[in-house]
């Protein structure tokens, strides 16, 4: 591994990274929590069969720190962390596995809190409950959110809403035209919500059986895999996995706007932010757009209210609105501007804690 973690570490100001091992059950993860100002890092745990150690460290370095500018930005007080197990999630998953990974989040005694992410399902969080208390989105107890991918993708639905108004003046997703790449859990319920407005979706998959359920259930066209950026539409929506907006990639879009649920589209935030905005292609910040599934599971935080979390998720139409707004009266890109709103936000956080208090009053002291 020729990365030097401690300089990597620093340059991303992350708090702290742990390694975890346990022979008998396979399990090899890792847990970064990027930053707790705000309060307990929470984010999923995703399960992948990495090339390597180092694609694993990195992965959980970049998706911790996204969440903490999510978690920011959504106005939730918690702060940043994400795991990852190293493993196929289709052959390697056993219980033991996951109540060995729930005792490396209990040892971790509330600094990180564990949900589902790509690999992983409610029904392994209810496995990790069985060693912790420090886990959401599982099924296993009363006032638990289950899975949170039909909140991620309601969010995305009101996100994709607040792009089309501001690019074609109007919010309704009748009559567009969608490309969706990747029709997993949350693109599935995506495909439901823009078909029930009257929108067209032209889609594409890895696996050609969720391909198949969209084309029937919600009258999509489907597409080759390297073919959706070259689909003519009116947004694209990156479903699938990260850095999927790149050199290659953006010189093929033929859309105005991009508004998708996948983590760390843009390969390079600056450089691939700053193209999509000269060719005039609204980038709608993924973290943003996703935010959906952490609001719902961080609600578990206050006692599970699904009313109250569904206001909250629909609200990320008005954030949008916001972040796009910044863009424009500050001149920057709208990644920069979700960023700053970020930022700001745990920048002035931490000046209010400036002021002692006898007592912490935290997001998990409510539970
Ligand atoms: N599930 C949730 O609540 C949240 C999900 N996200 C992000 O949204 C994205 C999708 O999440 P899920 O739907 O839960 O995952 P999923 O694993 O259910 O679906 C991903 C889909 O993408 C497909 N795929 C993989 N590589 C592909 C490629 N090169 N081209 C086309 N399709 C490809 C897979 O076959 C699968 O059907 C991920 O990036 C995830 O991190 C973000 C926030 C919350
Ligand atoms: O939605 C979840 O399960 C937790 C949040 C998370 O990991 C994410 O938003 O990427």
């Amino acid at each position: 591994m020729d990365m030097i973690l401690f300089e990597e570490m620093s340059i991303g100001d992350y708090e702290q990274v742990v390694f975890c091992q346990d022979k008998a059950s396979g399990l090899k993860a890792i847990i970064a929590i990027h930053d707790t100002t705000l309060g307990p890092a929470l984010g999923g745990c995703r399960m992948w069969p990495y090339e390597s150690e180092e694609a694993a460290l990195r992965d959980v370095l970049r998706l911790s720190r996204g969440m903490t500018y999510k978690n920011a930005a959504a106005g939730l007080n918690i702060g940043g962390g994400k795991s990852v197990i190293i493993g196929n999630p289709k052959t390697d998953k056993s219980e033991a596995l996951f109540r060995a990974m729930g005792r490396y989040v209990e040892s971790l005694n509330g600094r990180y809190i564990i949900a589902e992410d790509v690999g992983t399902n409610e029904y392994d969080m209810n496995n990790i409950y069985l060693e912790t208390d420090y886990v959401t989105g599982s099924t296993a107890r009363a006032g638990a959110s289950g899975n949170p991918s039909p909140k991620t993708a309601l969010g995305v639905y009101y996100a994709m809403k607040r792009t089309a108004k501001e690019v074609y003046g109007d919010n309704s997703l009748q009559g567009k035209t969608i490309a969706i790449q990747g029709l997993g859990n949350v693109a599935y319920d995506l495909c439901q919500l823009i078909n029930q407005e009257g929108g067209h979706l032209v889609v594409t998959d890895i696996n050609q059986e969720a391909i198949q359920r969209v084309v029937r259930d919600f009258d999509a066209k489907a597409v080759g895999v390297e073919e959706i950026y070259g689909v003519t539409a009116d947004i694209f929506s990156p479903c699938a996995l990260g850095a999927v907006l790149n050199d290659e990639t953006i010189p093929q879009l033929k859309v105005k706007a991009i508004c998708g649920s996948a983590n760390n589209q843009l390969a390079d935030i600056e450089r691939h932010s700053q193209l999509l905005s000269q060719l005039e292609i609204l980038y709608a910040p993924d973290f943003i757009v996703n935010s959906g599934g952490v609001i719902n599971v961080a609600d578990e935080l206050s006692g599970y209210d699904e009313e109250r979390a569904t206001v909250k998720v629909k609200a990320i139409y008005e954030q949008m609105g916001q972040v796009f707004e910044i863009a424009k009266r500050e001149a920057i890109t709208t990644a920069e501007a979700a960023n700053h709103l970020a930022e700001q936000r745990i920048a002035q956080m931490l000046n209010v804690r400036r002021t002692f208090l006898q007592t912490g009053k935290s997001a998990i002291c409510k539970r």
